[in-house]
This record gives C-alpha cells, sequence and structure tokens, in this order.
C-alpha cells in the first residue's frame, strides 16, 4: 500500500455519515482529511529505501515485500523483527494511533495462526481464515474491527431482545444475513475491512445463534458507518496538533440485512470457541499494544519534562516525584515487553506468539488516568491558557511575550509546548484517547476478574494451609 493507493481506496461508495449527512468525499472531508492524509504519509514511509527493511519483508510464498507487522513470526527475531517495525509505527504517530495498522495486522496474524482449530470446527472456516489473511497482508489492506454489542440494556437477554446483538437472521446458498449492531469501530471510516468478532462477555453469553465471526469491506451494501463528533477541526486558529493528524474516529456500524459470502465467515454458532479464539488471535495485538501504550507514555513524559522546565518548577521536589512516576510506567513497559519476548511460547498454529500478558491489560488500565492526572498537574492552568497563532501574529505580541513567556522560552514556543499537552490530556481528543485506554483492551472489572480466577496460587495456597494447621 502506498499513500495514494491508501486515499483512493475510501472513495468506494462506503456509507459514512457525520452529524445528520452522509459524507460524498471521505479522504477530502475536513473532519478525516487530516487523519487520512498522515495515515497515506504513513504507508508511504514503507517504500523508502531508509525504511524498507525495517517496515516490510518478503513473503517467502509469494515472494512480494509485505508490511512488516503482517509476518507471522516463527522465531523471536521475528518477534522483534514486527516489534521494532510496530515501534518506528508508533513513534511516527506519538502512540495515538490506537488502529493503526500495525496494531490491526497482528490480529490477522492471530486469525492466521488460530485456522487449524477454526478448520476442526468447519473444514471451510480454517480455509477461509488462511485465504482472508493472505488477502488483506497481500494488498496491505487497513483493518478495524468490532467487537462489542450496543449499550441498549446490558441486563436484557438478546434472545428475548435480539436487537441488542449482532445476529444472523438467515443462512443462503451464498452466505449468511446478520442484522443489528455494533457499538464502537476505532478507524471505520478510514479502513478498508472490519473483522468482527465477539468480546469474552459476550461469547459467553451461550446464546449461540449470535456468536459469529466475520470479515467485510466497509464499502458493503447495507452496511451504514455512523461517526462521533470530529475532534481535528481547529475553529478560531487553535492549533490541536495531535487532533489535527491523529484523530481516528469512532464510529457505529448499523448492519440492515447485509450478506456476508460464505468465504468470509471464520465461525458460527460456537460461543466455547469463539472464547477461546479471542485470547488467540490477539496474543500479538496484545503485545503490540504494549509497545503503542508506551511510546504514548513516552510522549506524556517528555510534554510534562519539557512543561515543567518552561514554568520553572522542574527542581521542585512534587514535581520530580510525579516525573519520577511517570517515568517508572515507562520502564515497567520496558519491562513487560522485553518479557512478552523472554516468555515467548510456540502455538498449534506453528507461530511464536508472547508470553500470556493478560495482567498488562489490567495494569495499563490502572496507570492510564494516573498518567494524565500527572501532566494536567505539573502543567496547571498553563495547559488551557495559552495563545493561538493568530494571537502571536497580532497586536498583543508584546504583551505575550512579556506575560506569557516562560522560564528560558518564548511564548510562542511555550504556546505550542502547552497546545500539546492540552491535545494529549484536555481537550476533546486528549479526553478521548484517556478513554480509548481505559476500556479499549475491554472491561476492567472482567480482566481482573478472568486475571484472578486464571492465576495458579496452588503452591502458595497449600503453604498457607499447612502452615495454619498447626498453632503458629
Ligand atoms: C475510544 C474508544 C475506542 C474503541 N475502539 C473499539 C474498537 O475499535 N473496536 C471495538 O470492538 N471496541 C472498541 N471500543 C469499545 C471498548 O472495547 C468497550 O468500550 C469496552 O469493552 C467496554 O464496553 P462498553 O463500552 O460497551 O461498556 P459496557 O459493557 O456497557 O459497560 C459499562 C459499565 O457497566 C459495567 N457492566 C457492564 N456489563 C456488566 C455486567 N454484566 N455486570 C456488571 N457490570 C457490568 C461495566 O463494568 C462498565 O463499568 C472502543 C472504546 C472507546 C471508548
Amino acid at each position: 500500500m502506498d499513500g495514494k493507493r491508501y486515499l483512493d481506496s475510501l472513495d468506494d461508495g462506503r456509507e459514512v455519515w457525520l452529524d445528520g449527512e452522509r459524507v460524498s468525499d471521505v479522504a477530502g472531508h475536513p473532519a478525516f482529511r487530516g487523519a487520512a492524509r498522515e495515515l497515506a504519509r504513513q504507508f508511504d514511509l514503507q517504500h523508502h529505501p531508509d525504511h524498507r527493511d525495517l517496515l516490510t519483508w518478503e513473503s517467502p510464498r509469494t515472494g512480494n515485500r509485505l508490511a512488516q507487522s503482517y509476518r507471522p513470526p516463527r522465531s523471536v527475531a521475528d518477534l522483534r523483527a514486527v516489534r521494532r517495525g510496530a515501534e518506528f509505527w508508533f513513534r511516527e504517530s506519538w502512540g495515538q494511533h490506537g488502529r493503526s495498522p500495525a496494531f490491526m495486522a497482528t490480529i490477522l496474524v492471530g486469525l492466521y495462526d488460530f485456522r487449524n482449530r477454526l478448520a476442526a470446527a468447519r473444514p471451510e472456516f480454517g480455509a477461509n481464515a488462511e485465504r482472508y489473511y493472505t488477502h488483506v497482508a497481500e494488498n496491505d489492506l487497513v483493518l478495524t474491527h468490532a467487537l462489542g454489542d450496543p449499550q441498549i440494556d446490558r441486563s436484557a437477554d438478546p434472545v428475548e431482545h435480539p436487537d441488542n446483538a449482532l445476529r444472523i437472521v438467515a443462512e443462503r446458498p451464498d452466505g449468511i444475513v446478520v442484522r443489528g449492531a455494533k457499538q464502537l469501530t476505532t478507524l471505520a471510516p478510514l479502513a478498508n475491512e472490519v473483522l468482527v468478532y465477539l468480546s469474552a462477555s459476550f461469547a459467553r453469553r451461550g446464546a449461540e445463534r449470535f456468536v459469529v465471526w466475520f470479515a467485510l469491506p466497509l464499502a458493503t451494501p447495507g452496511l451504514r458507518i455512523l461517526c462521533r463528533e470530529p475532534f481535528g477541526a481547529a475553529p478560531y486558529g487553535h492549533a490541536h496538533p495531535f487532533a489535527a493528524r491523529f484523530d481516528e474516529q469512532d464510529a457505529m456500524l448499523f448492519f440492515e440485512d447485509v450478506l456476508v459470502p460464505w468465504d468470509r465467515v471464520f465461525l458460527l454458532h460456537d460461543g466455547a470457541l469463539a472464547l477461546e479464539g479471542l485470547r488467540r488471535i490477539t496474543a500479538w495485538s496484545a503485545y503490540i499494544g504494549l509497545v503503542r501504550y508506551r511510546e504514548r507514555l513516552r510522549t506524556l513524559l517528555a510534554v510534562a519534562t519539557l512543561a515543567a522546565d518552561s514554568i520553572g518548577v522542574a527542581a521542585f521536589r512534587n514535581i520530580q516525584e510525579d516525573l519520577g512516576e511517570l517515568t517508572s510506567f515507562v520502564r515497567v513497559l520496558d519491562h513487560f515487553i522485553a518479557a512478552g519476548e523472554a516468555d515467548a511460547r510456540p502455538t498449534d498454529g506453528g507461530l511464536l506468539a508472547p508470553g500470556d500478558l493478560a495482567a498488562t491489560a489490567v495494569w495499563a488500565a490502572e496507570t492510564s488516568g494516573r498518567a494524565v492526572q500527572i501532566l494536567r498537574r505539573i502543567g496547571g492552568s498553563g495547559v488551557l491558557m495559552q495563545p493561538t497563532e493568530r494571537d502571536l501574529a497580532s497586536e498583543l505580541r508584546p504583551q505575550l511575550d512579556r506575560y506569557m513567556r516562560g522560564r528560558d522560552i518564548g511564548a510562542a514556543e511555550k504556546s505550542r509546548l502547552f497546545r500539546l499537552a492540552w491535545d494529549l490530556v484536555g481537550d476533546g481528543f486528549g479526553q478521548r484517547q484517556d478513554l480509548y485506554e481505559f476500556v479499549h483492551r475491554g472491561d476492567l472489572a472482567r480482566n481482573r476478574i478472568n486475571l484472578f480466577l486464571r492465576h495458579d496460587q496452588e503452591d502458595v495456597l497449600g503453604r498457607v494451609r499447612e502452615l495454619i494447621s498447626r498453632p503458629l
């Protein structure tokens, strides 16, 4: 994929809705233009001779150079190559692109890896998974994924209230027909394809007719995409340096009796397999997601360090403690990522998966809000109160230079620094990024419970039981 091909690919008749209107030119619309161009820029980097070996690899099957993130890792060296490629993508986007192609591609690797288990249920599903992986990898398609059912009534059983879950309304010779909605799909207006599967809560609820995994182009007839309020636009000349480039959008997906051809179906009516598959297909994305989170935290730490310096608080003990706490998050992530590689284990699909990182999903959700709080505490009101570029060019400039400068920094640079902080932790974009960090790995409560229930502590339980079996 290169930038032009990517931008052209969005002109495919997809049904994108924004603020009550259908968007005819997604790549050119002000709400999406910045994010689309940024992704296009990153795709072009894959073709730059300086980055070719880092960002692409040669498929032994076809001899074509494919995006590095589609490499199915068979060794620790492969895992590292995928990680290093992802590090480059996430540095380019300052850790702000959750649904980066470098992330989604690894879910496709997971689907490929799970093909034998899918085939055991129905042979054609395993073949579909393998063919689909090859199709998206060879064409370097931009994917998103949709797992959650709409937030209508979480206490209601979808068997009695079928609108509460995406469901199959017909099985025909040419495919299945699905009706319903998916709650939230990042990047949907800007992706080529959506992979639909189920989070653990939904796979577990025992309503087999709602259990389905499939993939479709976003331009499929009957599939409607409703976008949320965009954050990339810049009213009143206020710069939104991150939002303008990295607002990857989030959308509801409505399926109005959409036909999914059989060759795009991977799993049907099997909640137990969907539950097993969830961990399998996300094994690599959980690890690559940590690489992105580390980049977001590195960005937060750098902006917080410079902000502290710029207002003369960097030498204060409480500020250094805050910065130290943020540094500890970055360093812990270094160790988590290293552990993913050190504990890598072979899969029954013939690949090498990172070690179990379930605890990191809990830790990341717990630390994300705290990281935001630290930058807000350090920046104080400066995070909000900064002149715009037009203010800086106005006759107010002498006052700005006098009263809005920093310790060793002029008013212009200081305001740009704090605009970064505002986008990271303040404005709509910053709030969205924070919420994303908190929920996108799934419900924190459920993740904590699962972690506890799966934790093997038989040894220490036995020793404590033994200890209390006689007077202490
Ligand atoms: C910015 C952003 C981007 C996202 N991107 C994607 C994406 O690309 N693809 C995707 O599939 N999803 C995406 N998500 C969705 C995300 O995975 C969900 O938000 C998350 O799984 C929580 O689900 P929910 O929002 O539906 O909350 P709910 O499930 O409705 O939960 C709301 C609250 O109710 C509690 N609760 C719910 N059910 C129960 C229960 N049975 N018992 C006890 N308590 C309960 C929860 O703990 C929570 O506190 C995104 C979300 C955000 C905010």
